[in-house]
């Protein structure tokens, strides 16, 4: 995309684009001109170590990182200044790193929070209960009464309502046990197979095989590899030499 010409961004399928960018904590320099890019349905992995800037890639998109340098852009709007609500409002909705669900709303109000953007679109809650049908079974039960892998699920039926473009998952799968992380495969594919686009940050390269088509492996707030993820052992050596301690 050239950053000049804003009539061509309308329509190119770009969902979200890190271009060059700096960003930083305070005086803490975390990332040094990373830039990448998801497109209208893609499955896409953003994979490294612990500390290598991932988590700081979302909350550069969230604003809540300081971004002083390159672009960044969310939809059709590229933001020099991201605030937290630019990124929904354009259709990119962030299931956040240790899920952050409402401890005084119940499941169903928390999945109606996710609705706040109003955008219309394929999901409602129905839709959401057929999906994760524990989640209506547990309806009305304090939101975090719920066990792990149950809170992740109403974190993800939770950016689901937004009706996004894309959805970013940071370590959706972090603490749980292997057969819930192979649920949320399933869940993860059936979402993608929808048209919802996909950037997942993950640590757990056998479900980032079954999940992502392609990935960006980061060292030091630098994406210093990228390629294509298959699902097979080849790719799953490959993926995890870039998050080995
Ligand atoms: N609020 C903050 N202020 C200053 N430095 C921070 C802050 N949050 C994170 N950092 C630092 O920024 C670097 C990148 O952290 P980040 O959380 O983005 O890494 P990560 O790849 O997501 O790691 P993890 O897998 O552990 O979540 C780390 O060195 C971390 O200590």
């Amino acid at each position: 995309m050239s950053p000049t010409n804003p009539r061509n961004a309308m329509n190119d399928g770009i969902l979200l684009e890190l271009d060059r960018v700096d960003a930083f904590y305070g005086a803490a320099h975390i990332l040094h001109g990373l830039s990448l890019q998801v497109r209208s349905g893609e499955r896409v992995a953003l994979v490294g170590r612990n500390g290598v800037g991932k988590t700081t890639v979302v909350n550069t998109i969230l604003g809540l990182a300081s971004l002083r340098g390159g672009q960044v852009r969310v939809g059709s709007q590229i933001l020099l200044r991201p605030r937290p609500y630019n990124a929904a409002q354009n259709g990119v909705v962030v299931v956040p790193q240790g899920r952050r669900i409402v401890a005084n709303l119940t499941v169903e109000e928390n999945l109606l929070l996710g609705a706040a953007t109003g955008r219309p679109g394929h999901w409602t809650v129905p839709r959401i209960y057929e999906l994760f049908p524990i989640l209506q079974e547990r309806a009305h039960t304090p939101g975090t009464a719920l066990s792990g892998g149950q809170q992740q699920m109403l974190a993800v039926g939770r950016a689901l309502m937004a009706n996004p473009s894309l959805i970013l998952l940071d370590e959706p799968t972090e603490g749980l046990a292997p057969v819930i992380v192979d649920q949320l495969a399933v869940i993860f594919n059936q979402v993608a197979a929808q048209g919802t686009a996909l950037l997942l940050i993950e640590q757990n390269m056998s479900l980032v095989v079954r999940v992502a088509e392609r990935y960006y492996a980061m060292a030091k707030g630098a994406v210093i590899a990228q390629g294509a993820v298959h699902d097979s052992r080849e790719s799953l050596q490959d993926l995890e030499a870039h998050v080995m301690v």
